[in-house]
């Protein structure tokens, strides 16, 4: 192994399966090593790279609006890699997070495919969402197959889960993943060294080489399945427009999926918008960003998070001079995009009141601190 090369991680994983979570966690317990990151955002407003860049300045490069898998060539992503890889930015592994409907096996051939003699494709680790793994799997049987070309998966959220279930998603899992190693974690908590000591280079290019990619290889295909069964083009679903010139692309999981950017200078009421949310449907499955309150709770802006039926509110105080802003960016499938947004523009508040009692809704959603450190179910 060249000892100047980067190592090139991909961290994938299904929406809201919690990789910005793991990413944070490595970038809190890196120790000596300089890690730089490649954030991919599905959502034209980028809440992943705004949640990792405060840690990281100028290592963090941001891909948004689209999948990466779905970029006409590598020459974007080489750009980026090209930047961190150069010598004087002193960093020992990137790590490139994919949106949450990427397709991980495109990733990793464009690493293969890199011409750029810093860096070296370190492996793919795949988040699981212990909670949800049964339900993706049977919407999404691709998943599967994404497990099947890991080089990790880490079963997240084990804390959302019984200790039974828990162990039963993990043996499902090793099942799929063949010789991946598969851990267990909360909160994204791997041994980092785990992570960042994967198997040597010369190992895993003859584990996984552009033969196991194949597109025509059957076992990469997932079956012949019709993402767009909903109805929508891949033009209107795939957010960058891309994807219209890769006819291949209409099994890629992110076809079905739409997304909604949603920006507010005004700031919402809350017992409109937890209207909303309590009652979201069943297709949207995935909401993250950042909501102002107002003078309902001028001090904090409210961190949300939803993946599935999980809600959560984190509330941390505004930094001076941020922007009050809300910024929103909803994920979903058969959602129907322009009521959404209508219905958000309508929780709107010009003419704000201090509505205390409008925050009981969005308090019932705010974690307790020792929570996250505590019980296995929720
Ligand atoms: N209970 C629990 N919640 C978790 C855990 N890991 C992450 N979360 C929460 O799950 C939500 C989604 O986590 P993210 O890390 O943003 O997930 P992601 O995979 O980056 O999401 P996308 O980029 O949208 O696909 C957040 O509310 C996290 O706090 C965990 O182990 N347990």
């Amino acid at each position: 192994m060249n000892k100047q090369q980067i190592p090139v991680v991909v961290l994938a994983g299904f929406l809201g399966s919690g990789k910005t979570t793991l990413l944070n966690h490595l970038l809190h317990r890196s120790g000596g090593s300089r890690i730089g990151a490649i954030v991919n955002d599905f959502g034209s407003i980028e809440i992943d790279a705004m949640s990792v860049a405060g840690q990281l300045g100028d290592s963090t490069v941001s891909l948004g609006n689209g999948c990466l898998c779905c970029a006409v060539d590598a020459s974007e992503l080489d750009e980026y890699l090209e930047r961190l890889a150069r010598p004087a930015a002193g960093i020992d592994v990137i790590v490139i997070e994919a949106s949450g409907l990427a397709e991980p096996q495109e990733l990793v051939k464009m690493l293969l495919a890199s011409e750029n003699p810093h860096i070296v494709y370190g492996g793919l680790v795949e988040v699981v969402d212990a909670a949800e793994f049964e339900a993706t799997r049977e919407r999404h049987p691709e998943v599967d197959r994404h497990l099947g070309i890991a080089d990790l998966v880490v079963v997240n959220k084990a804390d959302r889960v019984p200790a039974e279930e828990r162990e039963r998603v993990v043996r499902a899992v090793r099942g799929l993943a063949g010789r991946a190693a598969v851990v267990a974690a909360s909160y994204g908590r791997v041994d980092v060294e785990l992570f960042f000591d994967r198997a040597p280079v010369g190992e895993r290019v003859g584990q996984l080489s552009f033969d196991d990619l194949r597109e025509d290889d059957p076992d990469m295909r997932g079956g012949d399945r019709d993402m767009s069964q909903d109805g929508h083009s891949e033009t209107e679903a795939c957010a960058d427009g891309r994807c219209a010139h890769h006819d291949h692309h209409h099994d890629h999981l992110h076809t079905a999926y739409e997304s909604l950017a949603f920006t507010s200078e005004a700031p919402m009421g809350p017992r409109p918008l937890m209207a909303l949310l309590d009652s979201r449907p069943e297709g949207l499955y995935r909401i993250k960003g950042y909501v102002d309150f107002g003078a309902a709770d001028p001090r904090n802006r409210y961190e949300v998070h939803a993946v599935g039926r999980f809600l959560r509110f984190y509330p941390e105080p505004w930094a001076p001079g941020e922007p009050r802003l809300t910024q929103l960016v909803l994920i979903g499938s058969g959602v129907d995009v322009s009521t959404l947004e209508k219905e958000l523009e309508a929780c709107r508040e010009y003419a704000p009141q201090a509505d205390e009692q409008g925050m009981w809704g969005v308090l019932r959603y705010v974690q307790e601190p020792d929570e996250e450190s505590g019980s296995w179910a929720e």
